[in-house]
């Protein structure tokens, strides 16, 4: 459905992003794995583009207690943005487009010698209806994130920032194990598999040992911050589907 300027862009980017949800295998297609740590794994593939490192980064992760709404809900509610987000200096939403799409704006923090670089892109939240189902497990829901690069009239850009362009995408499904008992689904019933994706054109200059020793180090250190925030912001509460 149409309801706002990029809403069709939104629609197709979903699209291209849930071929993912295919699972193939990431340690083909020349991804190459950076990290493991339990369930989380890391890949990246090396990638130039008009001389600056652009390299894709995906991350496969499950984690128990949560919901696929859950996560993907925390990770595009702006409110709560600064709880889990340490690399953010300047963070405001520009517009809200509808009740699960906004236009932000942030700052990172300055990494030497690089320049500070900024990010002006439409977050939205979207629930993903029939997904391809993949070998024998039947999701009960699919949420997906999607985080990339837009024009606005009202961004107020810091001055000395490079503007970095994002292609982000987490994608999230919950699986339920229900109870020998019979009882009611807790939180011990669930398992959420994530999909993480992002694409980052630095927008200038930066020197590629700079670049890729902060992603190495950055994208696990987020995706288990992020994780652990949404688990303990959740243990107590209602189960969100
Ligand atoms: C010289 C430094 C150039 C890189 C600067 C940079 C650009 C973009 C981004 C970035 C990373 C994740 C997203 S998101 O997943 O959409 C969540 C919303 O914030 C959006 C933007 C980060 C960073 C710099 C650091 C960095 C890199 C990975 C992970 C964490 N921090």
């Amino acid at each position: 459905k149409v309801t706002h300027e990029h809403s069709e862009a939104l629609n197709q980017r979903i699209k291209e992003h849930l071929a993912l949800l295919d699972h193939s295998d990431p340690d083909a297609n020349g991804w190459e794995q950076i990290t493991e740590d339990g369930e989380m794994k890391v890949y990246r593939k090396e990638l130039v583009q008009d001389g600056l490192i652009c390299d894709p980064l995906k991350a496969v992760h499950s984690v128990g207690l949560v919901t696929a709404k859950e996560m993907c809900h925390y990770f595009w509610f702006p409110d709560v943005r600064r709880d889990w987000e340490e690399t953010v200096d300047v963070f405001d939403v520009l517009e809200t487009l509808d009740e699960a799409t906004t236009i932000n704006y942030q700052t990172h923090k300055q990494v030497w010698p690089a320049a500070q670089r900024d990010c002006l892109y439409l977050s939205s939240m979207v629930k993903v209806d029939n997904p391809p189902s993949v070998g024998d497990k039947i999701p009960h829901d699919t949420w997906i994130v999607c985080n990339f690069s837009v024009d606005h009239p009202e961004a107020n850009p810091v001055s000395g920032c490079v503007r970095a362009l994002i292609e982000v995408a987490l994608i999230c499904q919950t699986f339920i194990t229900l109870p020998k008992d019979g009882g009611p689904i807790t939180r011990d019933c669930l398992q959420c598999d994530i999909i993480y994706v992002a694409n980052v054109n630095p927008g200038g200059w930066a020197p590629a040992s700079v670049l890729r020793s902060i992603y190495k180090r950055e994208y696990p250190k987020f995706l288990n911050r992020f994780t652990n925030y949404v688990q303990q912001k959740t243990k107590d509460l209602k189960l969100l589907f």
